[in-house]
């Protein structure tokens, strides 16, 4: 037997960091993430010979992420992934590639009395704001934002008809349905040749987050849809259209379904149809509609 391919690290590092306005220091941010750091190179004796003088230590990678996050600005997390996992690679010289995963929770300001508040934020949903970088040795980062569980409904505005038609088949057509689905959306950026061409491009982060969002929202609710794989695709061409430095986008929606319920077995009541108000929110089982759309 051989090692095929080897990469370790610790997952599940959370952390969350207050910082201070710089201007006006009662004004406080907190940026909450869960941040998963692993690595690959010259390690292959640890695994095939009990070697461990090539281990970085995982618990040293928790130690660094948080010692990195004292000593670097957290946000935007596409910067901050740049940021540790260059840290890898350069201060090991075994190691050949480090790969940051970050999910950033949501803390929003509130307002009190009409006035966002200085250090009060709440969490509006489960949804969260993700960022990939994977580093190698030369310093090259390849780099993807990216949004997930954002859970999202519409009451019209969808249709499916004109498929596939056999003797599996007994979905009804429908001019008229519920979508729903959860957002899984990430765009990847042209590669960077090292950290200093991430710090430079930095404000390109928080509009690529800002614009993918909007525009998918926007997407989902004016889209006259004829099916996820349809709008999924508009929602691309929007994304590319409107980032010069995204190279591709792709979505994961899972269709979750909201069936009709036939109700004429009761006095003849109507809820199917032109008529349906009434439906049945289906957890299992669920469409997975997925792609990705890159540039000619
Ligand atoms: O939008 C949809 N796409 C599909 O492929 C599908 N299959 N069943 N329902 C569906 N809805």
């Amino acid at each position: 037997v051989k090692l095929s391919a080897a990469r370790y690290g610790k997952d599940n590092i959370r952390l969350l960091k207050v910082e201070r306005d710089a201007t006006n220091p009662k004004l406080q941010y907190v940026y909450e993430f869960t941040i998963r750091v692993m690595l690959e190179g010259h390690i292959a004796s640890a695994y095939t010979h009990a070697d461990n003088s090539p281990v970085v230590t995982t618990d040293s990678m928790k130690n660094t992420t948080h010692i990195l996050a004292k000593k670097n600005p957290v946000s935007p997390p596409e910067l901050f992934a740049s940021i540790l996992g260059t840290h890898f690679v350069t201060t090991y010289d075994h190691i050949q590639k480090a790969l940051v995963h970050i999910v950033q929770h949501r803390w929003t300001r509130y307002a009190v009395d009409g006035v966002p508040h200085e250090h009060s934020f709440l969490r509006d949903g489960e949804e969260v704001r993700v960022a990939d970088a994977e580093v190698d040795e030369s310093g090259e980062i390849l780099l993807s934002g990216g949004i997930a569980d954002l859970l999202v409904l519409k009451s019209t505005g969808s249709a499916f008809y004109g498929y596939i038609q056999d003797k599996y088949t007994t979905l009804p057509e429908t001019w008229d349905r519920i979508m729903s689905t959860a957002i899984d959306s990430t765009w990847t950026f042209k590669p960077f040749e090292n950290l200093e061409a991430v710090r430079s491009a930095v404000d390109n982060f928080e509009e690529g987050y800002q614009s993918a969002r909007n525009i998918t929202l926007k997407t989902f609710a004016l889209d006259d849809s004829a099916s996820v794989q349809a709008t999924l695709f508009k929602m691309c061409k929007l994304i590319l259209a409107a980032n010069s430095l995204i190279t591709d986008v792709k979505y994961a929606l899972p269709n979750k379904h909201y069936f009709e319920i036939d109700l004429s077995w009761f006095e003849g009541l109507k809820n199917t149809g032109a008529d349906a108000q009434v439906y049945a929110p289906q957890s299992n089982p669920n469409g997975l509609i997925t792609a990705t759309v890159s540039r000619d």
